[in-house]
């Protein structure tokens, strides 16, 4: 079945409820049970970035998530041999190479695949041959989508953070681009994703683009969570999601 005949996938990010846990040093919030309440509430898998600086999600988050989960793990991860280990140790569903900068407070931007096809293509090749599916992290840009063309990576994430900061008719821009580069991903075989600074406000325009396959929305909905519950957060987000495919 091809990508855009499916269902729009959601991704629940639990990145921010280790954030909140984190800032105290004990267990409490845990991010394995925000990941059951996530799948109850409609999510089709669950996105954890382990950070080199380990500032939110830790090793043993993915440990857990591994051995409990009954959705699928999509790994975040630098393209560093530390986290190809690790990735190649647990063997997430799937894995999404992405740029990472210690000092950034987010991640800022999307991967420069078009600039370091050589340093990526030994991760895409050994995470691919340890059947995990890979993605890349890029910004919606026909450069970016031919290096993942010549990288033969299954999947594309398309950064949205640049649209969910924008107003007006810069926005619209930035979501014809979207959906431009989610068709050419498309055309070439490859299944896209996007993510990144996703609200209630701002979804349905990008889960309307029909070939995106899944959205990876987290920061928004554990911000959420704490007025409406985590449960009702991403059913809610689900629906508009849903309404948005019609
Ligand atoms: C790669 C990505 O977009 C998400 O992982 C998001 O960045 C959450 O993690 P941070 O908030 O630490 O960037
Ligand atoms: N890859 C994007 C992601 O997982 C979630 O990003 P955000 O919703 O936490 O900004």
């Amino acid at each position: 079945m091809s990508a855009a005949k499916g269902r729009l996938r959601l991704g629940v990010n639990i990145d921010h409820v280790a954030t909140i846990r984190n800032a105290r040093g004990g267990d409490h919030p845990d991010p394995v049970r925000a990941a059951f309440a996530a799948a109850k509430a409609g999510a089709n898998g669950i996105t954890a970035h382990l950070r080199e600086d380990r500032r939110h999600i830790r090793d043993a988050d993915i440990a857990q998530l591994m051995e409990r989960l009954t959705i699928p793990l999509n790994l975040e991860m630098a393209a560093t041999d530390e986290m190809l280990e690790i990735a190649l140790r647990h063997r997430p569903h799937a894995a999404c190479i992405v740029p990472e900068r210690r000092e950034e407070r987010t991640t800022e931007g999307g991967l420069d695949a078009a600039g370091q096809d050589n340093h990526l293509l030994p991760f895409v090749a050994r995470l691919g041959a340890a059947n995990i599916r890979v993605s890349l992290f890029i910004e919606p840009d026909p450069r970016q989508i031919e290096a993942a063309v010549r990288l033969k990576v299954p999947v594309v994430e398309f950064h949205t953070g640049r649209y969910a900061h924008l107003d007006g008719e810069a926005r619209t821009a930035e979501l014809r681009r979207l959906a431009d580069c989610a068709a050419l991903a498309a055309k070439n075989g490859i299944e896209p994703h996007a993510g990144h600074g996703l609200t209630f406000d701002n979804v349905v325009p990008v889960a309307a683009i029909p070939q995106l396959a899944e959205l990876n929305i987290g920061h928004f909905l554990v911000g959420e969570a704490i007025f409406d519950g985590l449960e009702s957060s991403v059913a809610h987000m689900r629906a508009l999601m849903d309404e948005a495919r019609g």
